[in-house]
């Protein structure tokens, strides 16, 4: 067994999730974890680049460099936290931060800023970043990869179990006995509700559902919300900011609505676009990860929409739920340095296997 270290800044432009974990690439165990906000002028110009606004090279690079800076802070942190030197970790795999995923068109890409030379100069630490873009160079999405990683840590061979990440874009990996994994983005998970609280609250998200829970769900709001020609369109899919933005939800918006009313709509629009995934197969496990599973409106609306079905979050089946994605790049890293591949063709749509990533030596 040997120890990486896993980081994840997610598209809920939350902050920093780091993981300390011991794996073969067959047994991953959690060994430590700790997360970190972003610096809130950092998170405001994350915020202002997701949108599409204009960025100067300076402005790029300066952002790029601040990244990495911070995962070198969390790293630091990590390791003092778990009483481990550099020397007792054999890579990083750090996610970075997606600024843009194009995943389709004449020019695809996906853009993860981070510098991961500064990562692994700072920290002493051989440092695998950009995961997404080897996938793409064969033809596929970028994403979602932790479909690969879910089937290592969660295949049951007797159960169906449909694991879905609800962070700022849900996720499903469909696990099921027997058969090849299949998984792809579903729809919004947190960022159209995230976006409304902040807009109308000044607050970054709605805890616990409690702005939504005085609303009611406005039936014609959320037909029109489901109907986005994106949600149906058949897997290899996936999404992000670029689509479900302020822009998307305003115009669906009449514009009399009540504050509460929309965000409980926007909450059963996540909900729903999540159980018309798991409809089409036979009842199973619904687990769930990412910050959406402390959502309890989230948890109770996919529990009424999909009966016969046992739905909870990852933890009740081992796997803590906040630190799934981060163990999940943990694991990437692993593959990349063993050279064995980390994306699923049958996932992303890529041409073949392959070893995914950027690798930076410290030395
Ligand atoms: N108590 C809570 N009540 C409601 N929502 C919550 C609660 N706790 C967390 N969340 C939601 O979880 C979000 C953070 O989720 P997460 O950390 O999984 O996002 P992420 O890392 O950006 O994910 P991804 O990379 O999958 O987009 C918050 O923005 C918020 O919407
Ligand atoms: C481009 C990008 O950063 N996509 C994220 C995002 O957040 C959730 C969903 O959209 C998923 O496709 C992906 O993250 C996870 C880690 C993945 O690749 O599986």
């Amino acid at each position: 067994m040997e120890n990486y270290i896993g980081i994840m800044s997610g598209t809920s432009l939350d902050g920093i999730d780091a993981v300390l974990v011991e794996t073969d690439g067959e047994r991953v165990r959690l060994l430590d974890r700790t997360t970190a906000p972003f610096a809130s002028g950092l998170r405001d110009r994350l915020l202002a680049l997701a949108a599409g606004g204009a960025v100067t090279a300076r402005q790029w690079g300066e952002l790029d460099t601040a990244l990495g800076r911070a995962y070198a802070d969390i790293t630091r942190q990590l390791l003092a936290s778990s009483g481990r030197r550099a020397a007792d970790i054999r890579a990083i795999g750090c996610h970075g931060q997606t600024v843009w995923h194009q995943p389709n068109g004449e020019l695809p890409f996906s853009l993860q800023l981070g510098d991961g030379n500064r990562l692994a100069a700072e920290t002493g630490i051989t440092t695998v970043t950009d995961f997404r873009r080897k996938d793409m160079a064969l033809g596929g999405q970028g994403a979602p990869l932790v479909p690969a990683f879910h089937q290592c840590v969660l295949a049951h061979p007797e159960r169906l179990r449909i694991v879905v990440n609800i962070g700022g874009i849900a996720n499903i990996s469909v696990l099921a006995p027997g058969r090849p994994v299949m998984g792809h983005d579903v729809g919004p998970g947190n960022m159209l509700m995230d976006l409304w609280c902040r807009r109308h609250t000044g607050v970054p998200f709605d805890r616990d559902a409690a702005l939504a829970r005085r609303g009611t769900v406005l039936p014609a709001l959320l037909a029109r919300l489901m109907s986005e020609p994106w949600l149906a369109l058949p897997a290899p899919k996936s999404t992000g900011r670029e689509l479900f933005n302020d822009a998307w939800l305003d115009a669906r918006l009449s514009g009399d609505e009540a504050v509460a009313d929309v965000q409980a709509t926007l909450a059963e629009f996540t909900a729903a676009a999540i159980a018309r995934e798991a409809q089409g197969w036979p009842a199973g496990e619904l687990l769930i990860c990412g910050g959406g599973g402390h959502n309890p409106l989230l948890l109770e609306r996919l529990t009424a929409l999909l009966p016969g079905w046992q739905v909870n979050t990852t933890n009740a089946a081992g796997v803590d739920m906040d630190a799934m994605e981060a163990m999940a790049f943990a694991w990437l890293a692993h593959q990349t340095l063993h050279r064995l591949p980390g994306n699923l063709p049958e996932v992303t749509g890529a041409r073949r296997h392959a070893v995914l990533g950027a690798v930076h030596f410290p030395d």
